[in-house]
């Protein structure tokens, strides 16, 4: 018998599975598990069988939690499947929805497929010995939280795992019961279904058929009907599993995809919008291991199975044009990023410190003043020689905002100029802008950093030279450094002068750009300060607080241009 003791505190912050409030209704979910005795800070359980199940898991959580960051360990699904050479289902499935749900996803596979978007053109079976390699390698040193299971080819393959899942317990066991491919291939033969009924279904936590694999589990019954996907769920649990999810995607004449979560009481009918698509290759996979992903992060089953539906349908919707490969069914873009790509072949490029030179900053205020709209402004100053162009607009209301920085995006972009937000992070996320600018007081670089990717330019404003050299350690790309000279743009703004400005340049391995009052008249002393840095100059009102923007930008520019040639 293993016991594990821990305060009710960590409890229910950090495992919500044994929370003693929650206790009964886990005892019923996995019933493998009772619990011994509940009491105010204590609880106790125990496995039927007498074998370390839940409880390891858990027991080395808590030490994780309780101990210094840097050994926190992630949820981790170990996926048991065959290789989808299209990587639309598979292991590569269940590899992208893993990375999508922010889950560390192993793999033991169990066989190779040629397969593409026509079919499955041929399936070698990885032999049984490798495949136990595998899995002892990866349970023996790195504690999986969860199993999922895809293709089995064999019926040794099935009892191989099994073994391995009584020599090294995990929390819970998914199995996705692949027998044949949504283009109609058969990925398991007759001899394994045996297998699966007798041996594997009673191990598993959730079984997820799909219509025609409930049909072959069930002998071949015909399911046409809700009513129908009702009873077979109920059947499938009583071969076993703690819970069954009956999938409807197939069901003829339903304007909507349902599926049936039967968890031995209860039925749940979940339904969703049926998303209009080619590309529906590999969504049992990415469901199933999607499941098993929020099982890993502590979700009970049924929150587990709604989120993995609802991913599946989101994916879906983002997916439904894309097109790769020429047969009848394409794959789906697990992580929502490939058609940025597509739509508007579009790449940003390399931010280059050349970007800086004349860097054109909007302001709402101004723009009202002048009867212009953000538009025409930036339109103007891009044509007027703008290197860059950053939109900050401090009292627009966000979606008025959003919707003018997805227009500035597609002048910035025909000229191929750089598009930045100023400090609204959620805005350059929305309309994919090129960037931020943020302050000293806005969001860390590295975590803005972690929201935007790497690709993307991020600048901060500094003011003196140890400020300078933590812009650099965080990750920034450039450093907006002033004000150098006073103004009325920016209220209770501090200026550091040419020399404040100076001492910066100096101490910043990153490109810095100039700004604060800076215009015709003295742009050029700013460029010709005597050091390598800066780069170029920022301006508000000498561009937009003027009658004419494309005029002012273009003085601007010959004025830079002349500066820059004499200091060359
Ligand atoms: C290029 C550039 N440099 C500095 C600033 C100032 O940014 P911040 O300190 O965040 O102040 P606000 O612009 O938010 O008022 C800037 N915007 N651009
Ligand atoms: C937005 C801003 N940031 C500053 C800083 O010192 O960081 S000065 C400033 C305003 C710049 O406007 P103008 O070109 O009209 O002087
Ligand atoms: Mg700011």
């Amino acid at each position: 018998m293993v016991m594990i003791y821990c305060s009710s505190q960590l409890l229910s912050t950090s495992f919500p599975l044994l929370n003693p409030k929650t206790l009964k209704f886990d005892a019923k979910y996995s019933k493998n598990w009772l619990p011994l005795q509940s009491t105010e800070g204590l609880v106790k359980g125990f496995h039927q069988t007498g074998v370390l199940n839940l409880n390891a898991m858990q027991e080395d959580k808590a030490s994780a939690v309780t101990s210094d960051g840097s050994k926190l360990r992630v949820p981790h699904v170990l996926t048991v499947a065959g290789s989808d050479s299209g990587a639309g289902a598979g292991i590569q499935a269940d590899l992208k929805t893993c990375a999508a749900r922010g889950v560390y996803c192993s793999t033991v596979i169990t066989a190779v497929t040629a397969q593409n978007t026509i079919g499955v053109q041929g399936v070698e079976a990885v032999p049984e010995d490798f495949v136990a390699e595998q899995l002892k390698s990866v349970l023996s040193d790195m504690r999986a939280d969860v199993v999922k299971t895809g293709m089995l080819p064999s019926t040794s393959i099935v009892k191989i795992l099994l073994q391995c899942l009584k020599e090294f317990p995990v929390q819970a066991l998914v199995v996705d019961p692949v027998m044949v491919s949504t283009s109609g291939d058969v990925l398991a033969g007759p001899s394994i279904l045996a297998t699966f009924r007798e041996e594997l279904l009673p191990m598993a936590d959730i079984v997820t058929p799909n219509l025609r694999e409930a049909s072959v589990l069930l002998g071949g019954v015909q399911l046409e009907t809700v009513a129908n996907m009702r009873s077979a769920a109920k059947s499938i649990h009583d071969m076993g599993p703690r819970n069954v999810l009956v999938k409807g995607g197939d069901l003829p004449a339903s304007l909507d995809a349902i599926d049936i979560f039967f968890d031995g009481q209860d039925f749940y009918e979940l339904r969703s919008s049926r998303v209009k698509t080619r590309n529906t290759h590999g969504t049992g996979c990415t469901l199933a291991s999607c499941i098993a992903a929020e099982l890993a992060k502590g979700h009970p089953m049924l929150t587990a199975v709604k989120v993995a539906k609802r991913y599946v349908e989101t994916a879906l919707d983002y997916s439904k044009d894309i097109v790769i490969g020429t047969g009848l069914q394409g794959p789906f873009d697990h992580l929502s990023k490939l058609k940025r790509n597509v739509h508007n072949a579009y790449v940003q490029r390399a931010f280059d410190s050349g970007d800086l030179f004349l860097y054109a900053v909007t302001d709402s205020g101004m723009n009202k003043k002048w009867g212009r709209s953000i538009t025409d402004a930036v339109k103007a100053a891009v044509e007027g020689g703008a290197t860059i162009v950053q939109l900050r607009e401090k009292d627009a209301e966000t979606r008025d905002f959003l919707e003018a920085a997805k227009a500035c995006l597609e002048i910035c972009r025909s000229k191929g100029v750089p598009l930045l937000i100023n400090d609204r992070v959620d805005v350059a996320l929305a309309c994919d802008a090129d960037g931020v600018h943020v302050g000293q007081s806005d969001m860390p670089t590295n975590v803005i950093r972690s929201l935007l990717g790497p690709e993307k330019i991020i600048g901060v404003s500094y003011k003196t030279p140890q400020q300078a050299h933590q812009a650099w350690i965080h990750g920034a790309d450039y450093i907006g450094s002033g004000g150098v000279y006073p103004t009325n743009t920016k209220a209770n703004n501090r200026s550091i002068g040419l020399d404040g400005l100076k001492t910066v340049c100096l101490a910043s391995k990153l490109p810095v750009v100039a700004i604060g009052g800076i215009g015709l008249s003295n742009a050029r002393s700013v460029m010709e300060i005597g050091v390598p840095n800066p780069k170029g100059v920022a301006v508000v009102s000498a561009l937009f607080d003027r009658e004419c923007v494309l005029t002012e930008t273009k003085k601007l520019y010959a004025v830079l241009m002349e500066a820059a040639s004499r200091v060359k």
